[in-house]
């Protein structure tokens, strides 16, 4: 099925053919917007990863995601920072408050209680860090965490989260074509976790996380797409950062490292195992702030 394989060297972009296995991809700085897991702890379950009984070591937790942020000022990016809130353990997934495209931000809306006031959070941050044009959402939307930015593409995720009618709402405030998909297995209940930008409108993706007509739609936008396997998928390799050159993910997702480096990429695996425990890792904790 065309899209589904991984080595097949038809696949892979002219700009890094095998013929020229040095040449590289080109890293953009980005800006991102990440919150300390300071308050970090799982009492409550709103998605099958989430397990209260299971203990998380915070200064595990707190060593991991600070390895995160140097990683990323070490490959040249901009860290911004939250200030947690006690009473909202899951803010350090700080992808899920906002989308920013073009600097302007769609706010979030939270479909759980739990994550609720950390909506205004995030907005209050955006009004106090100069930005304008900002839009308080009518419909639920879990930023990041269900909408991926692609060259062409705003690629919209629902079924477990976010509202389809916040499709709709993005596509009209930021004048860019939103194409909804659908998610079917609620390990994979935001799209980031099922789904992620390499560059461009390269991307790399779980097909089962999605149902049969989405995963038309992935194969006709995405005829080259990278495909995951289930056992990277279930580590989740998918929820991942990339400045367009270094591929920042989860160590354990192993089977991505070859097929990323064949495509000119450079794998950058990070241990985020506590944090995993909330149902979150390197994407989730990191918001891109698109000028
Ligand atoms: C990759 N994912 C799923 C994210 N973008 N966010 C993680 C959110 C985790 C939080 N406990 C929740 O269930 O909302």
């Amino acid at each position: 099925m065309v899209g589904e394989r991984r080595f097949s060297s038809a696949l892979v972009p002219s700009r890094v053919s095998r013929e020229e296995p040095s040449l590289r991809r080109d890293a953009t700085p980005r800006r991102y917007l990440m919150c300390p897991p300071a308050h970090f702890k799982v009492t409550y379950s709103i998605n099958p990863w989430m397990d209260p009984t299971k203990p998380v070591d915070l200064p595990l937790a707190h060593a991991q995601w600070e390895d995160l942020r140097d990683r990323y000022r070490a490959l040249g990016h901009t860290v911004e920072t939250l200030t947690p809130d006690p009473g909202l353990p899951d803010m350090v997934f700080a992808a899920n408050g906002a989308l920013v495209v073009d600097g302007r931000v769609l706010g979030a809306r939270f479909a759980y209680p739990e994550r609720a006031g950390e909506a205004e959070i995030h907005l209050d941050w955006f009004r106090s860090h100069g930005y304008q044009d900002i839009h308080e959402p009518s419909h639920v939307n879990e930023g990041e965490g269900d909408f991926a930015v692609t060259a062409s593409y705003i690629l919209a995720g629902r079924g477990f989260r976010s509202s389809p009618l916040s499709h709709d709402e993005a596509q009209e405030f930021f004048g860019r074509p939103v194409i909804g998909l659908d998610l079917v297995d609620p390990r994979y209940y935001h799209l980031d976790t099922a789904l992620s930008v390499l560059d461009g409108d390269e991307v790399m993706y779980y097909p089962d996380a999605f149902s049969p007509g989405s995963r038309g739609v992935l194969r006709r936008l995405f005829p080259d797409a990278l495909i995951a396997d289930g056992p990277d998928a279930a580590a989740l390799g998918l929820n991942a950062v990339s400045d367009g050159r270094h591929v920042v993910l989860p160590q354990a997702a192993t089977g991505l490292l070859a097929p990323l480096r064949d495509r000119g990429f450079e794998p950058v695996p990070m241990d985020l195992g506590e944090l995993l425990k909330g149902g979150g890792s390197v994407k989730c904790c990191t918001q891109e702030l698109r000028p």
